[in-house]
């Protein structure tokens, strides 16, 4: 194989999603690979996988296989095998949901056992979802930064709702796995714009151009 035809191949890179159920996992993997976001809950049972091809900078395609798991598996017989030789994982929690944040050290303490006699690492990162809910929040920012200092970990925060910053995190998780350094331009560019919602409200019951009342002002 000539060297151009071996750099034209696509790296292939493994990321796992781990974290409570309702956090936003799936949410997350459909945002990233389909552009797409569902307001209903349907719960993962099991395991899901996603497909997304992706350009890194200096032309490298890369091909990220996501593996969305179900929050129920946690004590599962299968989780192991799921982490097992995963070159990226994602910690997801609610940011509205402290209980969420907490339980982040058994779905970490996984990852560190099946990882314990692995000769490589898998990059980990902290990802506070639903920020689009940044009202409600119950995570401070601070715990989530401590977190990520005291274990080393890469730290995102985004909402698979608006894709604030999702095609991001998993652009710099792939980015951090194959060693490439992405410039402030590239990360600006990743950066999507975020629509905000518009709410029609009903047109209120007596508006005021409404026909039985009188449009002329007087002047005393
Ligand atoms: N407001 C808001 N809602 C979100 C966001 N992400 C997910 N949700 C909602 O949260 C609920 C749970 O999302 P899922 O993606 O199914 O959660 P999950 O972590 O995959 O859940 P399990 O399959 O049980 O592990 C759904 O109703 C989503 O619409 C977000 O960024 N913002």
């Amino acid at each position: 194989m000539s060297d151009s035809e071996e750099e034209s191949q696509d790296r292939q890179i493994k990321i796992v999603i781990l974290g409570d159920g309702a956090c936003g996992k799936t949410s997350l993997a459909m945002r990233f690979a389909q552009e797409s976001f569902g307001k209903q809950y349907k719960q993962t049972v099991g395991i899901d996988f996603f497909l997304k091809r992706i350009t890194l900078p200096g032309n490298l395609n890369v091909t990220l296989q996501v593996l969305d798991i179900g929050g129920q598996t946690i004590g599962g017989k299968m989780l192991d095998k799921y982490i097992y030789g995963t070159q990226g994982v994602l910690l997801v929690y609610d940011i509205t949901n402290y209980q969420s944040f907490e339980n982040l050290e058994d779905w970490f303490s996984m990852v560190k056992k099946v990882n314990d006699e692995s000769e490589t690492q898998p990059f980990v990162a902290l990802v506070g979802n639903k920020i689009d809910l940044e009202h409600m929040r119950t995570v401070k920012a601070d715990k989530h930064q401590r977190f990520c200092q005291e274990n080393n970990l890469g730290s995102y925060f985004v909402s698979a709702k608006t894709g604030d910053s999702v095609f991001l995190c998993f652009q710099r998780v792939a980015a951090e796995i194959l060693g490439i350094k992405l410039n402030k331009a590239e990360i600006e560019q990743s950066q999507r714009i975020v629509k905000a919602e518009i709410i029609n409200f009903p047109e209120e019951q007596n508006p005021v151009n409404s026909t039985n009342q009188s449009k002329i002002c007087l002047l005393q």
